[in-house]
């Protein structure tokens, strides 16, 4: 995600809470295309002190931050009947809360300044399908939609667009920790119409859309880039099973 922004031109803070992730990223963007595009900045967007900080630190590097995008997420699968109420907050507390305080900071400092700004939030589709078995992300992302389209309609006069998009399975983090072993992910391919996983480059292109002028009339709105695979393949998923016409 980081990468490709930069590749667009955008100059970029990378933030979660292991620096050496952070730094390996900025190292990779380092080697491509030269130093001052992309810096590591640690938080935690559980703790709106860290998200404050962060804030400070990437508007100090930057100069501006012209926008926000909330990527991080958590997740383990398990039974709902299962689930104890420290690991649904543990998610919630990522995925809820640590976009509404990445951008109520972010926001209020564009407000205060009267300037505008663009948020992108990391929704899934099943944000509006559900997900058996993750009860605690899906639930978070249901949140995290609703919050999407609230601000986008609370702050759109104010210049601050708030928009999501909503990617399809990617061979990166999530998934491979979901659906790691090659006949799963297999029978995932098999169930999107498009044939394929989606590129993490491709999420990152649609993200820049939506931070860009070019979006400057989309408001409250998520972008769905999954190849059809929340609309199903219909009678398609079982052609070899369906009888013949003579
Ligand atoms: C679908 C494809 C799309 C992908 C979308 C993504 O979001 S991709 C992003 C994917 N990336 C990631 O998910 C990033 C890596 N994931 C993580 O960092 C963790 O999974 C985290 C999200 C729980 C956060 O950790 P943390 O340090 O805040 O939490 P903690 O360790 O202190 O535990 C708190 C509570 O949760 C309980 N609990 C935990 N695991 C399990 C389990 N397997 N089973 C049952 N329960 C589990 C644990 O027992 C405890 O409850 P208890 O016992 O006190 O009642
Ligand atoms: N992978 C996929 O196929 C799909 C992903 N998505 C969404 O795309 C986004 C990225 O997914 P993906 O790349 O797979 O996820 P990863 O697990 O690879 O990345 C999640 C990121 O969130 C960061 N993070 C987790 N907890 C915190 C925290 N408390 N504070 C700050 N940062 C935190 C992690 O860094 P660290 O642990 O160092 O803090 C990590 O960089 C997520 O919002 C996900 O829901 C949506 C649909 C499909």
């Amino acid at each position: 995600m980081a990468a490709e922004l930069c590749r667009l031109g955008a100059r970029v803070v990378v933030s979660g809470r292991t620096k050496d992730t952070l730094d390996a990223t900025v190292e990779a963007v380092d080697a491509e295309l030269g130093p001052g595009r992309a810096f590591a900045v640690t938080a935690d967007v559980r703790d709106p002190a860290s998200v404050e900080a962060m804030a400070g630190r990437a508007t100090e590097l930057l100069g501006a931050v012209d926008g926000l995008v909330n990527n991080a997420s958590g997740l383990f699968p398990v039974k709902a009947e299962e689930l104890t109420p420290n690991g649904f907050d543990a998610v919630v507390r990522i995925v809820l809360n640590g976009t509404w305080h990445c951008t109520s900071e972010v926001a209020r400092r564009w407000l205060a300044a009267g300037r505008g700004g663009a948020v992108v939030n990391l929704l899934t589709p099943y944000a509006w399908t559900g997900a058996p078995g993750i009860v605690h992300n899906a639930s978070a992302k249901g949140g995290v939609l609703a919050m999407t389209r609230t601000l986008g309609a609370e702050w759109s006069g104010h210049g601050v667009r708030v928009n999501a998009v909503a990617p399809g399975w990617m061979p990166v983090g999530g998934t491979d920790f979901l659906a790691g072993d090659p006949a799963v992910r297999q029978r995932l391919i098999d169930a999107i119409p498009a044939g394929r996983l989606l590129k993490p480059e491709e999420t990152a292109r649609a993200v820049a859309y939506l931070l860009s002028d070019d979006a400057s009339y989309v408001v409250g709105e998520v972008l769905t880039i999954d190849g059809g695979h929340h609309l199903s393949k219909g009678l398609y998923e079982f052609t070899d099973e369906l009888p013949g016409r003579s």
